[in-house]
């Protein structure tokens, strides 16, 4: 038996002296909850158009009730009937906004956004990283969302290999999933590894959308044979499936049937046969439930001329959904608001006290971080592309201007032109090669949402992960192979010093660049939009940079523009570190390098030259702060 003052979420505690299959016996035997949901009315704003003031609203699940017990309670409907609305709804997944009657209950406790990190939420598209093994994925899940405390390396990688073992995966536990290059592993593996990666913490609330959906038959019913033993073992299953075959259907202990938004049928698998039979339709001998639902829903078959409930469905023909009506006025459904109003009185039953903590991750911050960034390095490692393209962009830029600007001469009017313009070209160079930084957020979006709502961990985790691991290999490293080619090759100023401060504000521009991209990314979810987005910020900061035109010329109330242009702070830094201290000559006359600075108003004493770095630095933190805000921003709700 559970003691009292566990979870029943802590599916698998461990205890001392119990084997491990007693452990895991232990964590089955926990019994799922029982979810009760009451007048499910559920709209959704639809936006006709931008001359339409005000956006008209839909009704896409309209007094849903029910009663789902542990055990397979399933969903059915045709499409956009409203199952997976539903299965969002009772799950805590849809944006609580829309929800304008009712309420879904988990053993008498309001259901709360919270439920996400307490059950599981098989997505109907396999989320998962493709460059990852299955067993990797899975073993990401358990380091992830088993506690520390709890479980050791040993347990977890234990834990690992029995749902392999349970979901069949033996032969290709050691190959990768798969992405758009890479050729993985089955729709089927993918879909039973997804599925896993949910079972990996024993939970006693399991929600899945089409889990069939795609699958060949013979794989479809392995895995209803694999979410019945589960139900069999007290959990709660509660799945949407569209059109079952009967050696599926069959199994299932409870269906609610939707027919545009609300239900037609809500009780006992079994039992719904009968039930509309005695509306006066009539089921074919050998005909599959499931397609029978369809067809009465669809309006494929009619009622009987001689069904003893003809008479009420002819005075109700006017109403738009004459079955829902009918099920309505049915016993059944008076029988299931009596059996509502028994549950919701009942007292508070023993898992209620754990049920009622505010569930947290299960796993600390550092501990989240190393195991996130040492998948985002793998990542990084097995697509290597964007790092091979970043670098071997540098290594040709690099040379192309070390070579356009070839040992430059210190004679005017070379010396100044050749050397401002390198400026231009490599400031060009690191902010527009730091377009790729756009792609960060965007092609993973999908996989932080889903990860960061099933509590696997923090956004601030994820977000330092990618800052870590992508900036160090793809923006920092390369830009230390761009300064030092061309700078040597140009003839730039031989002291140690001059270089290092290259170095650093060759850095700087680079960051400062990719934060604005990452910026970007993580406000917008398409690469279309992103790419317009960045394009205009960086365009305009070249044109405020103070190469193209001068500043001191133009429109006062639009220079103000330049004290936001990377190009700006880049071009003044790179100028002062090379100029300060140098002569250049001509025939007839010399000039020194402050002459020229003096000229173009550029501050180059010591402070002149850091405020330039302080303020690339400064829009670098800017635009990381703001993409971590974005990022936290992101809708989660479906
Ligand atoms: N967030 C949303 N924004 C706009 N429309 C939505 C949203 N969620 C659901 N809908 C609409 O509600 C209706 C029901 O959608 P839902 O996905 O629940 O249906 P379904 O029965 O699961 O369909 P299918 O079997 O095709 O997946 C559809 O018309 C869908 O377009």
């Amino acid at each position: 038996m559970v003691p009292e003052e566990e979870s029943p979420m802590d599916g698998g505690r461990k205890t001392d002296g119990t084997t491990r299959e007693a452990e895991e016996m232990k964590c089955f035997s926990i019994p799922g909850p029982t979810v009760t949901f009451r007048n499910l009315t559920y709209r959704i704003r639809e936006s006709a158009g931008p001359f339409q003031r005000k956006p008209t609203e839909r009704e896409i699940l309209k007094n849903v009730s029910g009663i789902m017990m542990p055990g397979m309670n399933a969903i059915m409907g045709p499409t956009g009937s409203g199952k997976t609305s539903l299965l969002d709804v009772i799950a805590g997944r849809k944006d609580p906004k829309g929800l304008r009657s009712g309420q879904v209950m988990v053993e008498n406790a309001v259901v709360t956004s919270d439920l996400r990190l307490s059950s599981a939420y098989v997505v109907q598209d396999d989320i998962l990283m493709g460059t990852l093994t299955v067993r990797e994925n899975l073993a990401f899940s358990a380091n992830l969302r088993l506690s520390q405390r709890q479980y050791s390396h040993m347990d977890k990688a234990a834990k690992v290999n029995q749902v392999i073992q349970e979901l069949g995966l033996q032969d290709c536990a050691d190959t990768k999933i798969g992405t758009v290059f890479l050729r993985g592993v089955s729709g089927g593996e993918k879909k039973r590894c997804g599925i896993g990666m949910e079972l990996i913490t024993s939970p006693a609330l399991l929600f899945l959308d089409e889990p069939t959906t795609g699958l060949d038959a013979n794989t479809a019913n392995s895995i209803i044979a694999l979410l019945q033993k589960l139900s069999r073992d007290g959990k709660t299953v509660i799945f949407s499936i569209h059109q079952p075959r009967y050696s599926i259907f069959r199994q299932f202990d409870h269906l609610t049937l939707l027919n545009q938004g609300e239900a037609i049928y809500a009780g006992e698998a079994s039992k719904a046969v009968a039930y509309f039979e005695d509306l006066g339709y009539k089921c074919e001998q050998f005909n599959n439930p499931a397609d029978f639902f369809m067809d009465i829903t669809q309006g494929a078959i009619g009622p009987a001329t001689d069904g003893p409930s003809l008479a009420t469905l002819t005075r109700t023909a006017e109403d738009k959904n004459p079955l829902a009506l009918q099920y309505r006025r049915s016993q059944l459904y008076g029988r299931t608001m009596e059996q509502l109003e028994q549950l919701e009185k009942n007292p508070v039953n023993r898992h209620d006290k754990a049920r009622r903590e505010k569930p947290c991750y299960a796993t600390p911050f550092c501990y989240q971080l190393l195991l996130v960034s040492k998948r985002t390095a793998k990542n990084i490692l097995r697509n290597p592309q964007t790092s091979y393209a970043q670098l071997a962009l540098n290594i040709v830029f690099g040379i192309l201007v070390g070579l356009i600007y070839y040992r430059i001469p210190r004679t005017l009017p070379e010396a100044l032109q050749n050397r401002i313009g390198a400026f231009f070209f490599l400031v060009i160079n690191m902010v527009f090669g730091n377009l790729s930084g756009v792609e960060l957020f965007i092609s993973e979006r999908a996989l932080f949402i889903h990860e960061n709502s099933g509590g696997y961990y923090r956004t601030s985790v994820y977000f330092l992960s990618k800052m870590v691991v992508d900036l160090i290999p793809n923006r920092i490293m390369p830009v230390f192979v761009f300064s030092a080619i061309p700078y040597f090759m140009m003839g730039f100023k031989p002291e140690p010093e001059a270089f290092f401060l290259f170095c650093v504000t060759m850095s700087l521009i680079s960051l400062s660049a990719v934060s604005l991209a990452f910026l970007v990314s993580a406000s917008v979810g398409s690469f279309g939009v992103a790419n317009t987005l960045i394009a205009l910020p960086y365009v305009f900061m070249m044109v405020f940079g103070g190469f193209l035109v001068n500043l001191n010329s133009m429109l006062s109330w639009l220079s103000w523009l330049k004290w936001v242009s990377i190009f700006y702070y880049g071009l003044n830094a790179l100028t002062i570190n090379e100029l300060t201290g140098q002569v250049f000559t001509s025939n007839y006359s010399s000039i020194t390098g402050e002459m020229y600075m003096d000229q173009q108003a550029i501050d180059y004493t010591t402070w002149g030259f850091w405020q330039n770095e302080v303020a690339l630095f400064g829009i670098m933190c800017l635009c990381m702060l703001f993409s971590y805000i974005q990022l936290w921003r992101i809708k989660r709700w479906k």
